[in-house]
């Protein structure tokens, strides 16, 4: 799709996004030829989306090195960022006219936004029985668990790939483990389950893998860890470096007895392993090797509004403008659906001149 510009700064941006189609665009809406005429958000290889990720904004607490620059990413203009009204309003659309039936809010970092509470309140009026959760770093969500909760929030997945201070410090440029540990015990006391922890494995993670897990069971996390994608704002992952499901797998083994109980939803990232006979799991998000593109359920709204039909395609639909000047839910879903009907077969990581995507997960939203 050739780049068109709808008042989103295109590749210099805030986030950098590659190209952006929209309602006054001169090439028009994304190309529906072959589209079945039905209410979902389906696509060219028979997938249909209902699992919807929202980014609320591209600021972090932390500077994860896969992740974000070691500055942050270029802060995106307020004015470009969706309002609580707004990502309500596309939840609700989502929800009612498009089939989506659980939502996410990432980012960036969502507890960075002063108005998360707003947002899931909003969204939980718009869209009401859907679930409404977070990805989250933990950082100052023991101040926040209350609100949230009230609000709507159903459950918390939190990332901390160790729990050695230094290494933590490390990873993420900044010395916060105390906060991300006081942000899962404010979790676990407001009943929020199950927890989930997200961890990268990394050459430099997989020493300390083993202690992680046993960490996770004696508190009461389901730990899964995730292949390190090309997705870090540095440039710096290399296919060769990565270290894979299976290798993960053989480190475990030597400390705990792990079985496969068999993948039950394909449209999940994560497999499950039986630790020591269970009910104790560990999860693995093998994106890269074991890729679940195939039953991909995904749909994902950028924090400026566009619609990104996969994490490796930097194609995205611009919904903001259509927010602003006053176009009809019919109307923005018809965006929605046309947007999604373009998604892309998978990430390509293992094709012959795979180019990463402009945007990196930090500013598409994990
Ligand atoms: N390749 C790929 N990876 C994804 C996708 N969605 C999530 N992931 C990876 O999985 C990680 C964990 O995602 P979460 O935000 O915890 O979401 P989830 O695994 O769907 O969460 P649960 O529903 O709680 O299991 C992300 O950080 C990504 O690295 C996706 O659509 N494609
Ligand atoms: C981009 S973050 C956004 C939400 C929140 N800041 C957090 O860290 O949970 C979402 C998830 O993406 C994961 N992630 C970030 N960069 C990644 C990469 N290059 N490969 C795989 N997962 C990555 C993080 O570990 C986190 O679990
Ligand atoms: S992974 Fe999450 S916490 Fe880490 S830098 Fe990226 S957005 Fe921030
Ligand atoms: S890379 Fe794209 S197609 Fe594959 S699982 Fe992720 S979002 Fe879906």
């Amino acid at each position: 799709m050739t780049a068109v510009n709808l008042g989103l700064p295109l590749r210099s941006g805030a986030a950098g996004a590659a190209g952006v189609a929209g309602p006054d665009s001169p090439y028009g809406p994304p190309d529906t030829a072959g589209r079945p005429e039905t209410a979902e958000l389906v696509d060219r290889f028979g997938r249909v989306a209902r699992d919807l990720r929202v980014s609320v904004t591209e600021k972090c607490s932390l500077r994860c090195t896969y992740c974000m620059p070691a500055e942050g990413l270029p802060a995106i203009p307020r004015e470009n960022l969706l309002s609580a009204a707004e990502i309500a309003r596309l939840v609700g659309i989502g929800a009612r006219d498009l089939g989506v039936r659980e939502v996410r809010f990432t980012g960036g970092e969502p507890l960075m936004r002063a108005d998360l509470a707003e947002i899931i309140g909003r969204s939980a009026d718009a869209a009401p029985g859907v679930d409404l959760s977070i990805t989250t770093n933990g950082i100052g969500l023991d101040h926040r668990i209350g609100e949230l909760v009230q609000a709507g929030l159903t459950r918390v997945n939190v990332s901390l790939d160790t729990i050695d201070r230094e290494h933590f410090a490390a990873l993420t440029r900044r010395d916060r483990l105390p906060a991300v540990l006081a942000g899962i015990r404010a979790a676990h006391e407001a009943g929020l389950s199950p927890l989930k922890i997200n961890a990268v494995l990394m050459r430099d993670t997989l020493a300390g893998a083993a202690d992680l897990l046993g960490w996770a069971i004696d508190n009461d996390c389901r730990l899964r860890f995730i292949e390190q994608m090309p997705l870090d704002a540095d440039h710096a992952w290399a296919r060769d470096n990565m270290v894979p499901a299976a290798e993960l797998l053989s480190v475990l083994g030597t400390r705990f007895e792990l079985t496969d109980p068999g993948r039950d939803d394909p449209s999940a990232p994560a497999e499950e392993w039986l630790v020591n006979g269970g009910p104790a799991t560990v999860g693995i998000i093998a994106s890269v090797t074991r890729s679940f593109c195939s039953a991909c359920d995904r749909t994902r709204i950028t924090a400026e509004g566009t619609v990104r039909s996969c994490l490796f395609g930097d194609d995205e639909t611009d919904l903001r403008h259509l927010l602003r000047t006053g176009a009809d839910d019919a109307e923005i879903a018809r965006w929605w659906r046309a947007a999604m009907w373009g998604k892309q077969a998978g990430h390509g990581i293992d094709a012959a001149g795979f180019v990463p995507p402009v945007r990196s997960m930090g500013a598409i939203g994990g």
